[in-house]
């Protein structure tokens, strides 16, 4: 059994994990870490978890965590991980991080996004950007996945295959997003009350989220040039769920046919990505509770124009989902193992 421990059990990406881990058949978590609710029994932090787990929260401790565990994950606010990381710990343990501290290969472009100072700028090279269809060979052998951010997986994942095969033009692409509120987190912020969400949508972060240059340098390894994108998330009154509509200009004239087909190539043999028939457009209630990203195109040839639209639940295959992917993958175990959940409705 793979022994795994959580930091930041306590939270909506991290109690997530737990949800997850506890159905997967070769690992088991030894450590439900947290800050403020050291020493409580993690089930009455989440009810759910009454009978089915009757461990303590414990503090973090990455340095014993690493002798005692195989996998850790952190699931924890920016810079906690690179706060912690080092030698000693990564030569015992593999760590996957869900935080954006090794997502962004260049420092200066996260201190500039995320507005702190990089604690362990000499890991960012080391570490994997953990989005398993596009990167499975290299976290096989990683000891450090930056496990890919909620909104970046699913406008990634959408638009990916059709700029590798150079169909569309690349300073063209606007990114609109949608998310639930889960996606903020768990700790009390005004922006995410009740009052301010419910029978509400609004855009926030507009030209300036944190997200933007994540999605541009994972676009540009694929585009094999520098991509700048518009990306305008908005928040939406739901537990979770994310959509995105991605527009682009068209290089070329390009069938229906052609388009699926260049999907096809990419994602026919990728269980969790599902490109959806013609005319159905994703929509998150159909992931909901499960791993899948559902994808799909409209051509708009009046404006030569593509719109490609992405639907997946942010806490599974935006955080905790893609984290066990990533484990499943460091493990040489069955990809899919522990992630097998049919999508839940209504
Ligand atoms: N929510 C989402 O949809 C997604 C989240 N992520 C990323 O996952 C990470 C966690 O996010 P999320 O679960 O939403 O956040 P939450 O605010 O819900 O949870 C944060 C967790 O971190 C713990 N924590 C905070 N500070 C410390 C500390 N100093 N030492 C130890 N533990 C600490 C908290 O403990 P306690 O509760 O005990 O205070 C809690 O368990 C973030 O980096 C986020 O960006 C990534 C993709 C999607
Ligand atoms: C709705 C909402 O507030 N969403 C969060 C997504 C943050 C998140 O999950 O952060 P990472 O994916 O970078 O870890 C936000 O926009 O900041």
């Amino acid at each position: 059994m793979i022994k795994a421990g959580i930091i930041g059990a306590t939270g909506y990406a991290g109690q997530e994990l737990v949800r997850i881990l506890l159905q997967h058949r070769e690992a088991e978590i030894i450590w439900y870490g947290s800050k403020s609710y050291i020493d409580k029994k993690y089930y009455e932090v989440f009810q759910n978890m009454f009978q089915l787990v009757d461990a303590d929260c414990m503090a973090d401790n990455m340095e014993e965590l690493a002798d005692r565990a195989d996998v850790i994950f952190t699931a924890t606010p920016q810079g906690f991980c690179a706060s912690l990381i080092n030698e000693k710990i990564l030569s015992k343990v593999r760590v996957i991080d869900l935080s954006a501290d090794f997502r962004i290969k260049n420092v200066n472009t996260y201190e500039e996004w995320y507005g702190i100072e990089h604690r362990s700028p000499d890991f960012i090279e080391e570490a994997v950007y953990g989005l398993c269809e596009i990167n499975r060979e290299r976290i096989r052998k990683a000891r450090l996945v930056a496990n890919p951010g909620c909104y970046p997986t699913c406008s990634i994942l959408s638009v990916y295959p059709l700029l590798k095969e150079g169909i569309l033009e690349p300073d063209s692409i606007i990114i609109d997003a949608k998310s639930g509120t889960s996606g903020g987190g768990r700790s009390a912020k005004v922006n995410n009350l009740y009052c301010e969400v419910n029978e509400n949508i609004k855009a926030y972060g507009v030209a300036k989220h944190r997200h933007t240059p994540e999605i541009e340098e994972q676009l540009s390894y694929a585009a094999r040039e520098n991509i700048y994108l518009n990306f305008t998330p908005h928040l939406v009154p739901m537990n979770r769920g994310i959509l995105v509509t991605c527009y682009s200009n068209l290089l070329k004239e390009v069938t229906y046919e052609e388009v699926k087909a260049i999907y096809d190539k990419y994602y026919k043999n990728e269980y969790f990505i599902r490109v959806l028939d013609k005319g159905i457009c994703p929509e998150t209630r159909w992931v909901e509770g499960s791993n899948f990203v559902d994808v799909n195109f409209v051509i708009d040839k009046r404006t030569n124009r593509i719109i490609i639209m992405g639907a997946m639940d942010n806490l599974i295959k935006g955080a905790a989902g893609q984290a066990v992917q990533n484990m499943n993958l460091l493990f040489d175990l069955k990809e899919t193992e522990g992630l097998q959940a049919v999508p839940m409705f209504p």
